[in-house]
């Protein structure tokens, strides 16, 4: 690859020095493109028959950035010395204050240091769809090449504007004070939010190769037309999602009154996006065109795909896949939304089980970025690269796993919501937990995501998560007590927290009343006093369990790759991006810290068996902290290592 990566500069006989960034595929700023980028500018200046240069990028874009590659390089040598000094040697010595005039020819994109590079130029020229930005921010660093971002922070805005706009020599004051700019960048660079962000940057990059399926000469089949069995919630979510990029959908329902509820709310759907401005008028009308309603099977003959997404009823499943096997082309790939039934058992009653597959879409699907796509051992590759196919055709991120209750994602955060209850039945405050949650950077605390996702799907997982998951799951029956007193959350406005129309969620103090009740039934508060805990305690106890079963997803190769998760916590449950991921979190507090805490919780709830001023009832709590056997979690920093990332 080192040959493809150079700068070249061809000089034509009106004086003008085309210099060409040539690093496919982005043309991202190596040390080699820097070092090359100099030498190139300073034979143009030194050369009699170069008049102007046009700086420009190979195959259609300009370029995106520094490469992000070389930060990582820093992050595992702590060497800050391998990003070459560009801010003041190329961008204001020699482009900037250079004798001859600089014009950035931008195509494609022009991103962080790209544009910084543009800036450095005397003019710029830009095709009108070309992408700009200073996207440094997303890396946990500020522009270092002296981005608009952090002139105004360092120079006062007057001033830099009049520096970008007129292109003025700057003084080697003024340039000493752009050198300590650098410095900052280079400080930020090692700081551990730019190493998660970086982290998450190539991770989220790596999902979509998967061993055995991208990796094997298969090609993706083009898919043209997909049917989506269900109008409801997900349903809508996935069609809408589909249509947005030009995908014909064929959307079925088992009555005229639900198919007009289902296409109702992909036209609110669709609004919504014109709303936010993610789509245009004519955008929303074109994909409204490519929708289909029907109430047979009659339209199935030729799509490429089904998305079923009807109710978690397995029979209905059944009886749904061995119909899609018979009406539908041979090569048709069949796919279930479920969020908790075995695929084995969805297939079970078909002869096609190396099509069926999971496609397992977050709410609301249309904006929520995750896609879980799981595999059986009988999926085939081609099945799945094209799912993966579709993935990225409608912007979603895939994460391939395997098939088990909960998939990757609610099976590792299945400990989540249940050490938020069990906090709750030893005497801590709802509200505490939720703002413990949301400081550590998730969007919402668990009992306000309860309230949101509504409790039934909390209640229909309850019987399915404790015949998967044995004596590790805590039998809570809050969300039963909660629904008994007439609270559903915010589909009724009432939930842990009150939702009046247009305002923001209020804690609700009546809610004491079943907390109360919850508490007197669960009796594990030691001597029926509440316990007295710190915040950090708060944070570790819920998630530290749920650690302890990523090692177990791990160990079980539901994912490929550690980094799998941690993408796949930041998408699908809001885990903080600036924290890398779960994985990666866990891995930055050490996988002794966390096995030692969890033991002794472990011990501390079996000393007060024997202990008659300890808890009343601890057996399933003391379960619930029990790392696994296997000392899994020691492997966390191994398994990070094995990602290769
Ligand atoms: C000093 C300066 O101020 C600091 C900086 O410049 S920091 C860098 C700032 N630039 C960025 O943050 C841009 C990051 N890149 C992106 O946002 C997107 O990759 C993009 C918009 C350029 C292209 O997106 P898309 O077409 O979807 O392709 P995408 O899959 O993301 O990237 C294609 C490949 O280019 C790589 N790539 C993209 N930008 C890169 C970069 N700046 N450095 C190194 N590799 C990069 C990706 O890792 C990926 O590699 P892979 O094929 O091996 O997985």
């Amino acid at each position: 690859m080192a040959g493809a990566i150079r700068v070249t500069m061809e000089v034509g006989a009106d004086g003008v020095a085309v210099v060409t960034i040539c690093n496919p595929p982005v043309n991202a700023l190596h040390p080699i493109i820097i070092q090359g980028l100099k030498e190139k500018y300073a034979e143009a200046m030194d050369r009699d028959d170069v008049k102007a240069i046009v700086l420009t990028g190979a195959g259609g874009k300009f370029c995106g950035g520094f490469d992000i590659n070389v930060f990582t390089e820093v992050h595992k040598t702590g060497n800050v010395s391998l990003m070459p000094d560009v801010s003041v040697e190329l961008v204001s010595n020699l482009m900037e204050a250079g004798k001859k005039p600089s014009v950035a020819a931008i195509q494609g994109l022009a991103l962080g240091g790209g544009l910084e590079l543009t800036m450095g130029c005397h003019a710029r020229i830009s095709t009108p769809e070309a992408q700009l930005g200073l996207p440094e921010l997303t890396l946990g660093i500020i522009p270092g090449f002296g981005g608009t971002q952090r002139l105004p922070r360092l120079v006062g805005l007057p001033k830099a504007i009049e520096m970008m706009l007129q292109s003025k020599f700057i003084t080697a004051k003024e340039g000493k004070e752009r050198g300590l700019e650098a410095k900052v960048f280079k400080e930020l660079v090692l700081s551990p939010t730019s190493k998660a962000l970086v982290h998450a940057f190539f991770a989220q990059r790596l999902t979509t190769k998967v061993p055995g399926v991208t990796d094997v000469q298969l090609k993706p089949r083009k898919i043209r037309k997909v049917a989506v069995i269900g109008g409801g919630l997900m349903g809508s979510g996935i069609a809408t999602a589909l249509l947005v990029s030009n995908t014909s959908v064929v959307l079925k329902e088992v009555n005229p009154q639900f198919l007009q509820r289902g296409q109702k709310m992909i036209a609110a759907n669709l609004e919504g996006l014109v709303k936010r401005g993610s789509l245009t008028k004519d955008k929303m009308n074109k994909a409204m065109s490519l929708l289909k309603g029907a109430l047979d099977y009659s339209d199935f003959k030729d799509v490429d795909m089904v998305i079923e997404a009807v109710i978690e009823k397995i029979p209905l499943k059944q009886s749904i896949f061995s119909d899609l096997e018979k009406v539908c082309p041979p090569h048709c790939i069949l796919a279930t939304n479920t969020s908790t039934i075995d695929l084995n058992v969805v297939g079970e009653k078909t002869n096609s089980q190396d099509r069926i597959i999971g496609a397992h879409f977050f709410s609301p699907a249309h904006i929520m970025p995750l896609l879980e796509i799981v595999r059986t051992e009988k999926t085939s590759p081609q099945a799945i690269l094209d799912l993966i196919t579709v993935g990225k055709m409608i912007k979603k991120v895939p994460v391939v796993v395997g098939n088990c209750t909960g998939f990757a994602v609610n099976r590792t955060f299945f400990p989540y919501t249940q050490g938020s209850h069990l906090l709750v039945s030893i005497g801590i405050d709802v509200f505490r937990i939720d703002r413990v949650i949301s400081s550590f950077g998730m969007p919402m605390g668990p009992f306000q995501l309860q309230d949101l996702a509504g409790y039934g799907v909390a209640l229909a997982v309850k019987d399915i998560y404790a015949a998967a998951f044995g004596t590790r799951n805590l039998d809570s029956n809050l969300v039963d007590l909660m629904v008994q007193n007439g609270r559903q959350g915010k589909s009724n406005g009432k939930g842990y927290y009150i939702y009046e129309k247009g305002g923001k969620p209020k804690p609700d103090p009546s809610v004491q009343v079943v907390i109360d009740e919850y508490r007197r039934c669960a009796k594990t508060m030691p001597g029926g006093k509440p316990v007295t805990l710190s915040d950090q305690d708060i944070l570790e106890m819920i998630f530290f369990p749920v650690v302890n079963e990523a090692c177990r997803v791990m160990d079980e190769n539901v994912v490929i790759r550690a980094s799998d998760l941690d993408i796949a916590s930041i998408l699908g449950m809001g885990f903080p991006r600036f924290r890398g991921g779960l994985v990666f979190w866990a891995d930055t507090i050490g996988a002794p810290y966390i096995h030692s805490k969890l033991s002794k919780w472990t011990e501390i709830y079996e000393r007060t068996k024997h202990n008659p001023a300890g808890f009343v009832e601890v057996t399933h709590v003391r379960c619930y902290f029990r790392c696994w056997q296997n000392n899994c979690l020691i492997c966390i920093g191994t398994l990070v290592d094995l990602s290769g990332t």
